[in-house]
């Protein structure tokens, strides 16, 4: 039986034109839907990528990342400098400063907003990095080559001192918790990255805590004190939805909207994606938050799909993807798929000490997540054998010369 669209198409309004909501609305059209689809987002510049920002544009080496798509000739509706403010549900609208926006269907994608060190907003200074406009700020900073500190030496940090250092900048990167990437990885995988600060000539403080921020110097909690031209704050982004309050969205404890395996959410003719929402992952067995870019592209096609499914009586798509992302620091590129937990078995193949590295985790010889410095390989076949749930034989997949995929039992 052949499943053909209503006569009357529903509208669908996307909240949010990021990465998720732009892809959402290029997948409906994708997908043959044909009705009017409006894409609300509070920016006022075309929409863009985002990854481009701690490095190409932040570095003046590309101007800005916009995303090459045909908003007109897709017939999608842009609407720039628009943020929505509220979701009235029993009305189906959404309010925006510019008036309320009816919507038949509704899709969530209104992104992350990163987290800022209490009492240093609007401190002279000051930087955070997750827009456009951030970066265009930060630009002219590094070209001056002052004395930089990072404050976090997560992902943003470590690529923001990536391009400090190439710009000639003095850095001091300053990490509350005793190593870097505490909140992603296991001491033991994170300790050979912590190498790549003082390599690449940059200072790294664990262990230290921010006291206060005054204009020219950052007071750590044990009484020292750091010059800096400037400061950048990296330390993690919580999901963008505050605008949501009181609406009847279901969210869980770390903000995000917590959207079903479908995408999903609480109410009616709502969806969610991208770095907003989280979803049960059977694969993994818990409510995953991914504030990565693949899941801002995997995720749209399952929300396009259901809303077209909802349509035309087809089945729905599940969402459970294998995450994926990738950095690029210190001159290496960083990759990783899956998601590992605490009791995982670590199984390392090549010395952290190389340029090039991977680590697997083995869940009852189960491969379930991998991690390639430099190499590309491991994580592509990786990432295939998470997919497949394949199980591999732990002395063949520890020697770096043997194909990844040789190594499954
Ligand atoms: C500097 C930087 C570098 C990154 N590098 C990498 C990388 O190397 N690899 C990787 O995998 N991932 C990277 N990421 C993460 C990746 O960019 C995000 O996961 C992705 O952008 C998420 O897309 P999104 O559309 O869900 O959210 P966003 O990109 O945050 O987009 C949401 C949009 O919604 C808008 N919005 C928010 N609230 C409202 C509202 N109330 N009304 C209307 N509009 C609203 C926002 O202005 C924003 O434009 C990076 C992120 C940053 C910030």
């Amino acid at each position: 039986m052949q499943n053909t669209q209503p006569d009357t198409q529903p509208a669908v309004v996307v909240a949010g034109a990021g990465m998720a909501g732009v892809q959402t609305a290029v997948a409906l059209r994708e997908q043959g839907f044909t009705g009017p689809v409006t894409l609300l987002g509070a920016e006022p510049h075309q929409p863009y990528d985002r990854p481009p920002l701690s490095k190409a544009v932040l570095l003046g080496k590309a101007e800005d990342s916009a995303f090459d798509v045909d908003f007109e000739g897709l017939r999608i509706e842009l609407r720039l400098g628009v943020e929505v403010t509220g979701l009235r549900a029993a009305d189906h609208e959404v309010d925006t400063e510019a008036g309320p926006v009816p919507y038949d269907v509704l899709v969530l994608a209104t992104g992350a907003e990163p987290l800022t060190l209490p009492g240093t907003e609007g401190v002279p200074g000051v930087h955070l990095l997750r827009t456009l406009d951030d970066a265009e700020r930060l630009r002219p900073v590094l070209a001056a080559t002052p004395a930089i500190v990072v404050v976090g030496a997560g992902w943003i940090g470590a690529e923001f001192a990536t391009a400090a250092r190439e710009a000639g900048c003095e850095v001091t990167v300053v990490e509350a918790a005793d190593r870097v990437l505490a909140g992603a990885l296991p001491a033991e995988v994170a300790a050979p990255m912590a190498g790549w600060y003082a390599e690449a000539g940059a200072r790294l403080e664990t262990g230290a805590r921010v006291a206060a921020i005054e204009p020219g110097r950052v007071l750590l909690a044990d009484g020292r004190a750091l010059p800096a031209g400037a400061v950048v704050v990296g330390i993690g982004a919580r999901p963008a939805t505050g605008w949501l309050a009181g609406s009847g969205v279901e969210l869980g404890p770390d903000g995000s909207v917590t959207a079903d395996a479908r995408l999903r959410t609480s109410l009616p003719d709502v969806h969610a994606v991208g770095d907003c929402a989280s979803f049960p992952s059977a694969r993994y067995g818990a409510r995953l938050l991914v504030h990565h870019w693949d899941n801002a592209l995997q995720g749209p096609r399952t929300v396009a799909a259901n809303i077209l499914a909802g349509l035309t009586g087809g089945p729905e798509q599940t969402y459970d993807p294998v995450p994926y992302f990738w950095s690029e620091q210190f001159g290496r590129f960083v990759q990783y798929a899956g998601h590992h937990a605490g009791a995982d078995t670590l199984l390392w193949r090549g010395d952290p000490a190389e340029a090039a590295w991977s680590v697997c985790w083995l869940r009852d010889g189960t491969l379930v997540a991998v991690l390639a410095v430099g190499r590309p390989r491991d994580l592509a076949q990786g990432r295939k054998l998470i997919e497949s749930g394949a199980a591999l034989d732990p002395a063949r997949a520890a020697d770096p010369t043997v194909a990844l995929k040789s190594a499954v039992l």
